[in-house]
């Protein structure tokens, strides 16, 4: 059955733009936020004038602060708030949801305890329900300005991901499918940690080479960690992969590489998060993904030099330096494994 009603749960500026996609393809969609203000001014003057001020909003899209009216009979929920976050809002809107309601988490963030991804946050919450996670090359403010993108529908589901394909498809947003919710689901959350180390590179004016060989061994090593829980390689082939690598190792809209490059420019990580003024997943993702590569001994020279600098002040040039003397390594691990070279 095609998607007629949604809700999004989250106020911000992914959010409003997946709540403004439904809007504008006839879907009636309610999107849920805690800001009487910012609901107001969605509502009446169609506009989010903390996150998206310069969009104009489908007058159709209502906004509420009734997190109930929000999910109650919405055949899709698309959850889109901080990882932090995501486990306790699930909590109050478990109560009003019907086993039948798919559930799709566009959050690029890991839960510390257990390690869990967003979606195995939500099927945790809510066991009844099928779960989907939304993840690709999406500055929020570049669809806001109808620019053209794609994202990928990853689930186990095939009805939920060919549902989510028809309701979110549009002239500028295409999506693809795909069954390995797990590497989609890692391969957004990872590589925020890899936008903050592009970031310190873009600061320090170092060389297109050296940008290159960064986002590439990025890719080596988000790919070796994912594997290692379970994903599908060949799944950072695509743009939950080496797609949001890219974009946000490249982008000042990226505010992960606006992290990183703030540090970068001399700034202390409070200051660089304070100057941010909203949340950037990798600095978070990054104490987690360390802990767990040390815990499961997966070689990650990127993620302990970035860890360095972020959490121990190391100094990003001669971080980057040293990375260079590092153990001899195979190009493509899963050509010529590290032990055969
Ligand atoms: N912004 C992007 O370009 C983009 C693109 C793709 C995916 N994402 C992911 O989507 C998620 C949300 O991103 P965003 O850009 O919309 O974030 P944001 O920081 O712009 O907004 C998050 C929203 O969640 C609300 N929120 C925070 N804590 C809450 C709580 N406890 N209860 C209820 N609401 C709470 C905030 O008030 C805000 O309205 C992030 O995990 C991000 O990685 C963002
Ligand atoms: O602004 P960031 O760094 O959270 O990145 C936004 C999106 O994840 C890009 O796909």
């Amino acid at each position: 059955m095609p998607i007629q009603s949604a809700a999004v749960v989250g106020g911000g500026s992914f959010g409003t733009v997946i709540a403004n996609i439904l809007a504008d393809n006839g879907i009636q969609t309610r999107q849920w936020m805690r800001d009487d203000s910012i609901a107001d001014a969605i509502n009446q003057q169609h506009i989010n004038p903390r996150y998206l001020p310069d969009t104009p909003l489908n007058p159709a899209l209502q906004a509420t602060t009734d997190l109930q009216a929000a999910v109650t009979n919405a055949d899709v929920v698309f959850v889109s708030v901080p990882s932090a976050s995501v486990r306790e809002v699930a909590e109050k809107f478990l109560p009003w949801l019907q086993a039948e309601q798919c559930l799709v988490s566009t959050t690029k963030g890991i839960e510390p305890e257990n390690f869990m991804l967003m979606s195995q946050v939500l099927s945790d919450v809510c066991p009844d329900n099928p779960v989907g996670v939304l993840s690709g090359p999406n500055l929020a403010k570049e669809i806001a300005r109808r620019e053209l993108a794609a994202s990928v529908i990853a689930s186990e589901n095939s009805d939920l991901r060919r549902e989510v394909q028809e309701a979110l498809s549009c002239d500028y947003f295409r999506v693809y499918a795909s069954n390995d919710p797990h590497g989609v689901e890692l391969g957004g959350a990872l590589k925020n940690i890899y936008a903050i180390a592009s970031g310190f590179v873009a600061a320090l004016g170092l060389g297109e080479n050296t940008r290159s060989m960064i986002i590439t061994r990025s890719l080596a090593e988000m790919s070796r960690f994912a594997v290692q829980m379970g994903a599908n390689p060949l799944t950072f082939l695509g743009l939950a992969g080496v797609g949001d690598l890219f974009v946000t190792c490249s982008s000042s809209l990226s505010r992960n590489y606006r992290v990183g490059f703030a540090i970068g420019e001399g700034k202390t990580l409070d200051e660089a998060i304070e100057s941010l003024g909203e949340v950037a997943e990798g600095v978070k993702t990054l104490r987690y993904v360390r802990e767990k590569a040390i815990e499961s001994d997966i070689y990650m020279p990127l993620v302990m030099g970035t860890y360095e600098v972020l959490f121990n002040g190391a100094n990003p040039k001669q971080v980057a330096q040293g990375l260079m003397r590092g153990e001899m390594a195979s190009d493509v691990e899963f050509a010529l494994s590290r032990n055969e070279i």
